[in-house]
């Protein structure tokens, strides 16, 4: 469950009198998401007229200083013909506001559901997703650095430390291990542009196989444009519990992405040391959650050990096979 903070429904409507999108009337927590608190909002207008909206509140993770550059790269993407969310503007054009002690903004309500276990056709159409925003994005002059790169990956390890041994042994020797391999491979060197940096299946809405929204920028930031698609990769092409790896989705995704963006033979070639860091940045911002949020909080935690298991596979893995031909 993501709402760790409860408004309470006066104070909600008395927010939504700041915008012309109608009155309140109804307000959801939503349970899925984990680094914010989301509800989804129904208004009706004066003519009868009603609308969805998102209402986030901002915790955890996200520092209010980097709403800017998400609102503006959304800005930036919409206009370019991602199909992307709009933060809305209250009548004074603020779309930053307050709300129960957080900062909060109210967002486009996008339609489309989130798919579990993926087809291929699935993939194909969400690799040509994350294409076309890499391509989009390319106009875009802003820079915001991805603080989970591989220092940050560093800093996590040591946050962690032994604990890691407590959600499985040998995990803390593994992580040291895995960090001495990326710090001399690490392909420092590929093309750098904005990326999502989260792109899993729950934060791609579609219909059947087509995709409705792209969702959840908090993490996109300024890094290696093939790590993106790595991340997709082990978010995408694995059973939900991190178990079997499916190529046919590995394919898919990978010429989805071609299609629209193109991957170039570097890239190409640097592919698993790409997924083996994704892997591994997943691994440890899951142990950090794991370690640090009580077991009888409200929200789920995740399972680090589904990215051991994806991390252990890519680092003996075939690059066809995660490629496709
Ligand atoms: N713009 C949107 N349109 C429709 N649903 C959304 C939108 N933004 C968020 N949601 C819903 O809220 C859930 C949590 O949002 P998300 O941004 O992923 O939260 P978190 O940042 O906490 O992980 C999503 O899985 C989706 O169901
Ligand atoms: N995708 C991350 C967690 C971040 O959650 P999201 O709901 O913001 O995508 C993971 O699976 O570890």
């Amino acid at each position: 469950m993501a709402v760790y903070t409860h408004v309470p429904s006066e104070e909600m409507a008395a927010f939504l009198t700041r915008y012309d999108t109608g009155e309140l009337v109804s307000a959801k927590g939503i349970a899925e998401g984990v680094e914010n608190s989301n509800y989804m909002l129904e208004t009706r207008r004066a003519n009868g007229a009603s609308e969805r909206f998102i209402l986030t509140l901002y915790e955890k993770r996200v520092d209010e200083a980097d709403l800017p550059f998400f609102m503006d790269l959304l800005d930036h993407l919409g206009a370019n013909g991602c199909k992307v969310p709009r933060f809305i503007a209250d009548r004074e054009g603020q779309k930053l506001q307050q709300l129960a002690g957080r900062p909060a903004c109210l967002i486009e309500f996008l339609s489309g559901i989130s798919v579990t276990e993926p087809t291929p056709a699935q993939c194909l159409a969400a690799g040509r997703a994350m294409g076309e925003l890499h391509r989009a994005s390319e106009g875009f002059a802003q820079e915001r650095r991805n603080a989970l790169d591989l220092p940050g990956w560093h800093d996590l390890a040591d946050k962690c430390g032994t604990h890691l041994d407590d959600i499985a042994p040998g995990l803390a020797a593994r992580v040291t291990q895995e960090l001495a391999f990326l710090d001399a491979h690490w392909p420092n060197a590929l093309e750098r542009g904005v990326i999502h940096a989260d792109l899993f299946p729950d934060n791609v809405l579609m219909s059947g196989d087509a995709v409705t929204g792209l969702i959840d920028f908090y993490f996109s930031c300024t890094d290696i444009r093939a790590y993106d698609l790595a991340i997709m990769h082990g978010a995408w092409c694995f059973a939900a519990d991190g178990g079997a790896y499916h190529a046919a989705r590995g394919a898919s995704l990978v010429r989805g992405y071609t299609v629209a963006h193109g991957l170039s033979q570097a890239e190409r070639a640097a592919f698993p040391i790409l997924c083996r860091g994704a892997a591994l940045r997943f691994l440890l911002t899951r142990a950090y959650d794991w370690i640090n949020t009580p077991a009888d909080a409200l929200v789920t935690r995740k399972d680090p050990l589904a990215y051991l298991r994806r991390l252990d596979f890519y680092a003996q893995a075939n690059p066809a096979d995660l490629l496709g031909a």
